[in-house]
């Protein structure tokens, strides 16, 4: 988690939040946001990357974090909007990570937009799903995740859910990169070795 104030006592009263589903955020609380300058490295491209974040450096995706305590008996939730647009031949996308806790699932739901989710255990193998409205996709455990938005002009509105003690393991995903990456080839997602990634 990125919060340093969630604290261990669990949540004892309910909690409701309005979502906008046409762009995914909220009013409650200001969301985490990751302009491409947070992604350096991640992208092939790395001259279509530097030109991009000279040129403006713009929002890539954003996210909710509610502080939920960080049991194993609580679920952390929110919405994750990845806009369109693309470095170079890529698709704009998440981070990615491992959870901490690695045996632990999430599941996202599609609310509005179409892409993929990109999967891949420490071990190596990979897979993806698509994301189009309505359609939920379950990480397993052990699966690395990031979210790849597609489409050339619609942001990818997902909902997520996950084990409160969980974590967040970026540390894998930022000195390797994912085996695989997703490029854009005539308007077709084409799934390719990434030539940045070492063993
Ligand atoms: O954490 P990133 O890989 O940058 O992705 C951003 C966010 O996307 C998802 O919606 C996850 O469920 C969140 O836990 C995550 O933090
Ligand atoms: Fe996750």
């Amino acid at each position: 988690m990125s919060s340093t104030t969630a604290s261990l006592d669990p949540i004892v009263k309910a909690v409701a939040t309005q979502f906008d589903l046409g762009t995914g955020l909220t009013a409650d609380r200001p969301s985490l946001k990751r302009p491409l300058s947070a992604m350096r490295g991640l992208y092939a491209d790395t001259e279509a990357f530097e030109a991009a974040v000279a040129a403006g450096d713009p929002l890539s995706y954003e996210f909710y974090d509610f502080d939920v305590p960080l049991l194993e008996t609580e679920v952390a939730y929110g919405t994750s909007i990845t806009y369109p647009g693309k470095v170079g031949d890529e698709y704009y996308m998440t981070k990615g990570h491992f959870h901490t806790r690695l045996e632990s699932a999430e599941i996202y739901f599609c609310l509005s937009g179409q892409g993929l989710m990109l999967m891949e255990s420490p071990e190596g193998d990979v897979q993806v799903e698509e994301f189009r409205p309505g359609r939920s996709v379950y990480v397993p455990g052990r699966y690395a995740h990031r979210s790849i938005n597609t489409s050339a002009s619609e942001p990818l509105i997902t909902f997520f859910a996950f084990p409160g003690d969980a974590g967040h393991d970026y540390g894998t995903i930022e000195t390797k990169g994912f085996r695989t990456i997703v490029l854009d080839r005539d308007g077709v997602p084409e799934l390719v070795a990434n030539p940045r990634w070492a063993d």
